[in-house]
């Protein structure tokens, strides 16, 4: 018998399994999905790999290495997901190792070292260093830290006589927490007659055999009896050796807490529109006819009512649902949304977690004790079986895409998994992308929409200040008088704010303070961006670039330059101006700690600070009766972003953020600074228009020719040497330029913005193309060449449609 593996090696990046011979004693418990530890190379280091395959024959027999070992006694990897990593690694050109192990928890990830091991002990006498360094053992571990430098010629030179090895070992990181248990042993009447018998003074056994009495006859946690009856360990021994009870080792899982317990809730009375939306869902959840849909509603329609609903129906008729959510924020809310209503039968993951309560929320989900998952982007992989429903919640973001290898967007994802169980895929948003809007449109999702807020309360209106006006007013270009007077009037009634500084895209564009001019690429119609090393501005796709310009080229002022505040010199800014408010502030340095989400966004429902300030990280799913005001600091950053998609972007975020005011019976205002106060994506925002805007900017993608009416790919090259970084680019593209088809558009290659990362330049190439059969395949033979660039000192990157030109 013979396993195919792939196996754990960076720098042999290929697709193809290796072959192994299968040893007598592991026959009967190998299977496809295990992970096991292989001899690999010259050295037969060894190393973890995955079984794709098991076989009777083999070519070649005698040339075989055996699998030395299983890691553990399950496959970890189900048929459906070694399936869906084959495709996935095809798809986004990426290698099906690091697919698989991105389909797993973190510590499932093997982690390699190696040790020192004594070969022939009596020699080591004549080398006094290097017996001490062993001291009487037969191995050590070896790495660079741990072996004293001067030692390592003597090392060496006993290696190559045989008298010690270096071995590899591959160290398995996930553990499993194991805790004591107790159980009674015996009946009623046993306890009391012990009871009886013992002295008056023995208290702490007396309490024990009460408890003994009364336990149910399974185990508990011996942790929980010594706390709850006031008792110690001893006594628990003790007891344990008179044969009052039994104690064991039992798992225990490590299941993410709330900040605050969870209270139970409701399903709510659905109103027409939400109805409608859910009759059409669940129909399909009951009799699938392998759907797609599209959830359009304004926020605060109660989508995520629908949401629930949709999944007890997919439980009440026995399958399982996947819910996604964006990263970070959104994560606690609607893990406690979702907990409420599903309690034990969720299990989380994201981020936040711990690794060690990702992988025991993992094991609960591959042991089929629980039916729901919430999670962000890599929660899609979640092991479920049996899938009836799969939710992609704000659909639109782009956090759903990984800016790493292997660069897969989740929602590809879940559209393969939903179409390998025929379970419903319903994706919703108040701003849903281009492209699923545009599917919709032509019919491949089934289009529903939720128009009206569902606590029936209006959307809030939006009053947007022109910054051009207001900074020569008062030469404030963080709060506008406008943005002052309404803040001080909600703080007069005790209602609460969100403050939004918008980093996105943020400092790598200039902007005319006087006229809101931002240069823009002549041939792509993107920003440009500042390269401070040449000191010109660029363009992402093309390689275009001019000066930097010390004058405004529309109106001639001198006040064209970076933009630049912090969240904490805002903070500071507020405290001036307004002594009285309480601020929170929200971005990645307040919430690096885990939890520190929930504590902070627990603090400003109670009511503990009168203004909420953060980055575009407090735009989605915030749901505060009390804030009756949002204020956008500067909606522009993102509108200055190097990509096509910047204004879709803009408008996404500043509905979502405005969508946080007036959730309830009190009316909301949101007020919207900015540079460009006639750009449609901010006069659309407005009123929160999303129709209307796709529709504009779909003529915009047609015009310009770029998704959904064009696919994208982007190709980028790294090198420590700015020269042959941009030679293997332009060599590259000209070799493409001669295969692919003609309607297909090459553009640049052109250096990126930070172009020098961890030391690295960077140059890319951006092409747009329609169906370009060529394409892929040379894409595909480049990947495959990724290992010989890599000798060559390249790292190669291939992204197909790119959400970060950055
Ligand atoms: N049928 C209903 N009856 C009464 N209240 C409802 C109903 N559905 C939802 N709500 C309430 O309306 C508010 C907004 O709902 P929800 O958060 O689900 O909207 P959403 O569309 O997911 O919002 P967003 O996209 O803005 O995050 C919530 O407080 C929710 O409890
Ligand atoms: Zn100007
Ligand atoms: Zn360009």
């Amino acid at each position: 018998m013979y396993a195919q593996v792939i196996v754990d090696v960076p720098t042999m990046q290929t697709n193809r399994p290796y072959t192994y011979r299968v040893p007598a004693a592991m026959k009967e418990i190998l299977q496809r999905g295990m992970r096991v530890v292989v001899p690999f190379g010259k050295g037969n280091r060894l190393v973890q790999g995955f079984v794709v395959a098991i076989k009777e024959n083999a070519e070649q027999v005698e040339k075989l290495k055996e699998v030395i070992q299983v890691v553990e006694i399950e496959p970890v990897l189900n048929e459906e997901l070694l399936q869906l990593g084959a495709w996935l690694a095809d798809y986004n050109f990426a290698f099906q190792i690091s697919v698989l192990q991105t389909m797993l928890p973190n510590v499932m990830r093997a982690k390699y070292g190696k040790v020192l091991r004594v070969l022939e002990p009596e020699k080591l006498r004549d080398w006094p260093q290097v017996a001490l360094m062993f001291a009487d053992r037969k191995e050590v571990p070896f790495d660079n830290d741990n072996v004293d430098h001067e030692l390592l010629p003597q090392l060496l030179k006993l290696q190559k006589q045989n008298v010690i090895e270096i071995g590899y070992l591959v160290k398995n990181r996930a553990k499993v927490k194991m805790v004591n248990v107790l159980k009674s042993i015996k009946d009623m009447s046993f306890y009391q007659e012990q009871l009886q018998k013992l002295r008056s003074s023995a208290v702490k056994q007396a309490r024990l055999l009460s408890f003994l009495m009364h336990a149910p006859s399974k185990f508990v946690p011996v942790k929980d009896v010594i706390k709850r009856y006031n008792l110690d360990y001893a006594v628990i021994n003790q007891a344990e050796t008179k044969g009052w009870l039994v104690q064991d080792q039992m798992e225990s899982y490590r299941i993410p807490k709330l900040q605050t317990p969870v209270q139970p809730s409701q399903p709510l009375e659905l109103n027409a529109e939400q109805q409608k939306a859910y009759d059409a869902i669940t129909a399909n959840i009951v009799e699938p006819e392998k759907r797609t849909f599209l959830l359009e509603g304004v926020t605060g329609s109660g989508k995520t009512e629908v949401y629930l609903q949709a999944i007890a129906k997919a439980l009440s008729i026995g399958k399982t649902a996947l819910m996604l959510v964006p990263e970070i924020t959104l994560t606690p809310q609607m893990v406690r949304r979702v907990k409420s209503r599903f309690g034990d039968d969720v299990a989380v993951m994201h981020s936040g977690l711990s690794d060690g309560e990702r992988y025991d929320e993992w094991r609960r989900i591959q042991r089929q004790e629980v039916h729901v998952v919430v999670g962000a982007r890599s929660a899609v992989f979640a092991p479920l079986i049996n899938i009836g429903l799969i939710i992609i919640d704000e659909e639109h973001e782009t956090s759903y895409k990984q800016d790493d290898n292997p660069r897969y967007h989740a929602r590809d994802v879940a559209q393969w998994r939903s179409d390998y169980h025929n379970a419903t895929l319903l994706l919703g948003s108040a701003t849903p992308s281009l492209e699923s809007r545009a599917r919709a449109q032509k019919g491949v999702y089934q289009l529903l929409t939720l128009t009206q807020r569902a606590t029936r309360g209006a959307l809030p209106t939006t009053e947007i200040v022109d910054m051009r006006e207001a900074i020569k007013y008062n030469n404030d270009d963080v709060l506008s008088p406008q943005l002052l007077t309404s803040m001080q009037e909600r703080l007069a009634r005790q209602e609460q704010i969100v403050l939004m500084l918008n980093r996105r895209g943020y400092a790598n564009f200039i902007i005319c303070r006087d006229c809101g001019y931002t240069p823009r690429c002549v041939n792509c119609d993107v920003a440009l961006t500042v390269h401070k090393d040449v000191g010109r501005l660029v363009c992402h796709y093309c390689g275009y670039s001019e000066t930097i310009p010390r004058q405004c080229k529309i109106c001639g002022s001198k006040r064209i330059r970076q933009f630049g505040t912090g969240t904490q010199k805002v903070v500071e800014h507020l405290n001036e101006i307004l002594p009285e408010a309480r601020v929170l502030r929200m971005d990645v340095d307040t919430t690096r700690k885990k939890g520190s989400v929930d504590k902070l966004l627990t603090a400003f429902g109670d009511h503990k600070a009168d203004i909420l300030l953060g980055t575009q990280m407090i735009a989605k799913g915030l749901d505060f009766p009390n804030v009756t005001l949002v204020g956008i600091l500067n909606a522009d950053t993102t509108l200055t972003l190097p990509d096509f998609r910047a204004s879709e972007r803009t408008f996404q975020l500043l509905t979502q953020v405005s969508g946080r005011a007036g959730r309830a019976d009190k009316p909301g205002n949101v007020i919207l600074q900015t540079f460009n106060p006639e750009h449609y994506a901010i006069q659309l925002a407005k009123d929160q228009d999303y129709e209307a805007f796709y529709r504009q900017e779909m003529s915009l993608r047609h015009a310009w020719r770029y998704t959904p009416y064009y696919f994208t790919v982007q190709i980028k090259f790294a090198h420590e040497q700015v020269n042959e970084a941009a030679k293997i680019a332009f060599e590259t593209t000209n070799w493409l330029k001669n295969i692919v088809d003609k309607e297909t558009i090459m553009l640049g290659p052109a250096p990126s913005t930070i172009s020098r990362i961890k030391n690295k330049y960077y140059y890319r190439v951006v092409i747009k193309y329609r169906y370009d059969q060529n394409l892929m395949q040379a894409l595909t033979e480049l990947m495959h060449k990724g290992q010989q660039l890599q000798r060559q000192g390249v790292t190669l990157m291939i992204d197909r449609e790119p959400t970060n030109f950055m």
